[in-house]
Formats: structure tokens, sequence, C-alpha cells
């Protein structure tokens, strides 16, 4: 359904070259519901854009649903859809006819369109609030209906650009709950991006993890864990010294276990660390050394992006949002 070769895209902004995406090799097959996860500035947006011809190539090759996205961008177009990030000024229309302008803005008859717009309507819960004006509706609802506008004309292939962000958790469960069901029901391939690492875990079945313009890991959610990130122990003590003399215990009993000490807190990252745990346990007390606390955590994907590039996506996801653009 999509396959990219070396696909790269350099802007140049203040006589500087940002090199947004780097060499991107990308394959997503039909029917998959695949998420491109990765921090601000990663190139995900800019990777999207590409493959819905937004945005040309600096170089590399794309081909989407069939076609190439530099030699035939009006045949990719026909059939993907594509929801951009936020779509701005509330609208006047109601949200059905809305839906069916842009059924016809794809040529659709009216029936055709109207038949469509049902069904949509129905799938994504939209029912409530179809006669309601577009700019009254909240922004769960407007998300929604933003996808349905993407799905009007069928196409085989959906891309969304950060289809959650603005929401409230609870919006974005219930969104999360109708890309899936959409997805079910209709098999439509679907290609978003996130920032979200808790949206990635659960709604896809592959992610792609982007940092700096490269894939730096790609696999299903549980994979990539299981390949990258360890369980996490973390122990509290009331002393410092009994920290320290729980590390070097722990490096003992625990082999190829990493460490990391702060004051009274250490954390240990190793795979099967919940089975391991009351071993530990019994460890330290042979040593004499009271433990205060201990939480023992399931990998994260946030926990295989630290273990790939050393920082947290949770950390650069909050401080989002500064870099320059240029047209
Ligand atoms: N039109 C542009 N002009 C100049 N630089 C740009 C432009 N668009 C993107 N960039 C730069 O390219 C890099 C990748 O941006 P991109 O928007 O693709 O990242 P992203 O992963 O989608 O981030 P976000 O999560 O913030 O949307 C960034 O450094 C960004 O500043």
């Amino acid at each position: 359904m999509i396959r990219t070769s070396g696909l790269t895209r350099h802007f140049t902004v203040k006589k500087r070259t940002v090199e947004a995406v780097r060499g991107l090799d990308l394959t997503v097959d039909e029917g998959e519901l695949v998420a491109l996860l990765g921090p601000n500035g990663a190139g995900k947006s800019t990777t999207l854009r590409m493959l819905t011809t937004l945005l040309r190539p600096t170089s590399g090759t794309a081909e989407v649903a069939g076609r190439d996205v530099t030699r035939d961008p009006r045949g990719v177009r026909a059939r993907i859809g594509y929801i951009g990030q936020g779509n701005g000024a509330g609208h006047s229309q109601r949200a059905r006819d809305e839906l069916l302008s842009q059924g016809r803005a794809y040529g659709m008859t009216v029936a055709a369109a109207r038949a469509r717009a049902d069904e949509l309507v129905g799938s994504l819960d939209l029912g409530a609030v179809a006669d309601r004006v577009v700019s009254s509706l909240s922004g769960g609802q407007r998300r929604r209906l933003d996808i349905a506008m993407g799905l009007i004309h069928a196409p085989e292939l959906l891309f969304l650009d950060e289809p959650s962000t603005g929401l409230d958790p609870q919006n974005r469960a219930n969104l999360a709950e109708h890309v899936r069901r959409l997805r079910a029901e209709q098999g439509t391939t679907m290609v978003l991006t996130t920032h979200y690492l808790e949206e990635a875990d659960q709604l896809a079945e592959r992610v792609v993890v982007i940092d700096h313009g490269r894939v730096i890991a790609d696999d299903t959610p549980a994979r990539l864990k299981a390949a990258h990130a360890g369980d996490r122990i973390t122990l509290e003590f009331d002393h410092e010294q009994e920290a320290e003399r729980a590390e070097a215990r722990a490096l003992g009993i625990a082999e190829g276990a990493q460490t990391e000490r702060t004051g009274t807190r250490l954390e240990i990252r190793i795979d099967g660390g919940a089975r391991l745990t009351p071993k530990l346990l019994r460890g330290f007390d042979e040593a004499h050394i009271p433990v205060a606390s201990v939480e023992v955590a399931r990998p994260t994907l946030d926990d295989v992006f630290l273990n790939l590039t050393g920082r947290s996506l949770r950390e650069e996801s909050a401080g989002a949002g500064t870099q320059e653009r240029a047209a």
C-alpha cells in the first residue's frame, strides 16, 4: 500500500538546511494500522505531507496506493483520505451537509454521497449531532466529523496527522475506539502520527519510531518493548547508604540488570523483573538492608525510546513547539 525508498525532504530556513526527513524507507501493507511515533520535530508530519502529495520530496521515491507521489499525485489523491492537524475555524454548515459537500467535491452523486454519509454518521457515532452546525460541535465530535470527511469517498488508505491532539483523555480514548471500529468494519489501511505513547501503544498494530527524520525502530508495540526495554523495579530506602548497598547486592543477584541510583531511590531495569523481585527482596533481607517500598512497572514505549536514543519522549513532547518554520 505504501513503499518509500530513501525518502528525503530538506527545508532552507535563513540559509540553513533543515533535514526534516532523511532517507526514510517504509513499507505499509494493505489493511495495516500503523502509527508513526516520535517527538515534536521528528519529521512525522513532513513524511505524511510527502505521502499525501502536499509536499514534494527533495529526493527518494514513494509509491502510495500503487501510484508514484511525484509522477501521479492526482492518482494518489483519488485513492487516499487525509486528515490534517486541526481544522481551524468553525463552519456554518450542518455536519451532515458538510459531509455531503465533501462527497460531491470528490465527484460522488448526491445519492451515493448521502448513503455514504449515513453510513459514516452511524459508524462514527455522529447521529445526535449530524444536524447541528459544525461550529457548535465539541472538539471530539469535530475530530470524528473530520475523520468521516476523510473517509467519504471510501479511500483505500487514510492518513491521520495527530488525530487526537487537543482532545481530553476521555475523547482521545473515544476516538481510538472509533478508529479501531472503522478499521474492523471497513478494512481501511490507516497511517497516523502521534506523540502520545499510550495512543500508539493501544491503537496501532505496528509502531514506526521516528527520530531526527529517520526510522529508528519498527515493530509491534509488544515486540518493541520486549526487544528494547525491560521491566522497571523502583525501590525506596530510608537511607542513601542502604540504596548504595542494595545496588551492589542487586547487581550480584540480577545478571545483566541496569541500575540507576538517585539519593534513597534505586531503579533497576531487567527482563522478567516481576518474577525477579521476590528474589531481590530476599537478597536484601539476608544482607539486612531494609526496603521502604517497591514498585514493579512493565516497560512502555517511552522506555523503548529512552533505550534507543537516551532521551525521554515524554520530556521532548512536553517542551514542544519552538521550532522555526518557513513556507
Ligand atoms: N515548512 C517548513 N519550513 C521549514 N522547516 C520545516 C517546515 N516544516 C517542517 N520543518 C522542520 O522540519 C522538522 C520536522 O518537522 P515535522 O513537522 O515533520 O515534525 P513532526 O514530527 O511532525 O513534529 P510535530 O509532532 O511537532 O508535528 C522540524 O525541524 C521542523 O521545524
